[in-house]
């Protein structure tokens, strides 16, 4: 161990920023700055070495980069044996079993990878998977500033997979839908059986509505974040927990029990 990690093991938690110049990450960069049991050792963005991570001992790296790099980033991660929370979008369940796969080797590593870091959007799916048994009909809207590069969202997409599994677990069948005549996209995309609608727009930041319907009622869960520091409270809670948890925790939901 290095003079460096050293220190972090009795001291502040180190922590590395990847993404640390986008949207996100220079929030993150903030918000550890600002938090007195961590250090900001490390901040790297595109066309910087990940080496940078490992020359200043980080225990912690937290990424928020793009879909298509953040699967080498955190096999980098396992492979240097670094801790990790994740908040970049694209991780299919195939992806999860390869992280899961890569964790097997190294049983002392932890990573959380949560598709949203807000704590009411966590309570939003959390109301949605409760409701799910109990209505026929859902549909979900999610509505995101312009440039964002991702549709559906990942937030989206995992409340899909929460919902159809509670109704597949009730017993419900497919929701119900006659249409026989549709523009392409009209309906939205198909996840696991729920229609996912996403909405572009100039002044929004990440919205999302689960709207479900029986006979005679509806009953829509919102949950908005108008600011990134909305995300914040919910990635220092990651960064603090995951030395602490082996192996690979998705969502944040058990960090909050
Ligand atoms: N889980 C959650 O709570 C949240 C998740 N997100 C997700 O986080 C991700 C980032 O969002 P956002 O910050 O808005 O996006 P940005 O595009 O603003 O930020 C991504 C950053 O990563 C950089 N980058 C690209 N490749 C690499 C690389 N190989 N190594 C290091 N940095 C790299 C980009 O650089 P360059 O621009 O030069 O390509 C950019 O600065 C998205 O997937 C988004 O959906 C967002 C908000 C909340
Ligand atoms: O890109 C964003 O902005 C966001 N991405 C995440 C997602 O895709 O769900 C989380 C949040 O919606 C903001």
């Amino acid at each position: 161990m290095t003079d460096e990690q050293e220190k972090g093991a009795t001291g502040p938690i180190r922590v590395g920023v990847l993404g640390a110049r986008g949207r996100m990450g220079i929030e993150v960069c903030k918000a550890v700055d600002g938090a007195a049991d961590m250090e900001l050792v490390a901040t790297v963005d595109q066309g910087d070495p990940l080496s940078a991570v490992a020359d200043a001992g980080a225990q912690v790296v937290v990424d928020f980069t793009t879909p298509d790099v953040v699967m080498d980033n955190l096999r980098w991660c396992v492979d240097q044996g670094v801790h990790a929370v994740v908040g970049t979008t694209g991780f299919t369940g195939q992806r999860l079993d390869q992280v899961r796969g890569w964790l097997g080797g190294r049983p002392e590593l932890g990573v959380v990878i949560a598709p949203n870091f807000g704590i009411g959007a966590v309570l939003m799916m959390q109301f949605a998977t409760r409701a799910a048994r109990h209505f026929e009909s859902v549909e979900i809207i999610e509505q995101h500033h312009p440039r964002k590069l991702d549709a559906p969202s990942g937030t989206a997409t995992h409340t899909a997979r929460l919902v159809a599994a509670a109704r597949a677990e009730a017993g419900l069948g497919p929701v119900p839908d006659a249409t026989a005549d549709e523009v392409a996209g009209a309906r939205g995309a198909d996840i696991d059986g729920v229609r996912v609608h996403a909405v572009r727009a100039t002044g929004l930041l990440a919205h999302q509505e689960v709207l479900f319907g029986t006979i005679g009622e509806t009953l829509t869960i919102r949950h908005d974040s108008y600011d990134r520091v909305s995300f914040m409270p919910g990635v220092l809670l990651a960064v603090r927990a995951v030395p602490g948890r082996p192996g690979l925790t998705l969502g944040l939901d058990p960090l909050l029990d």
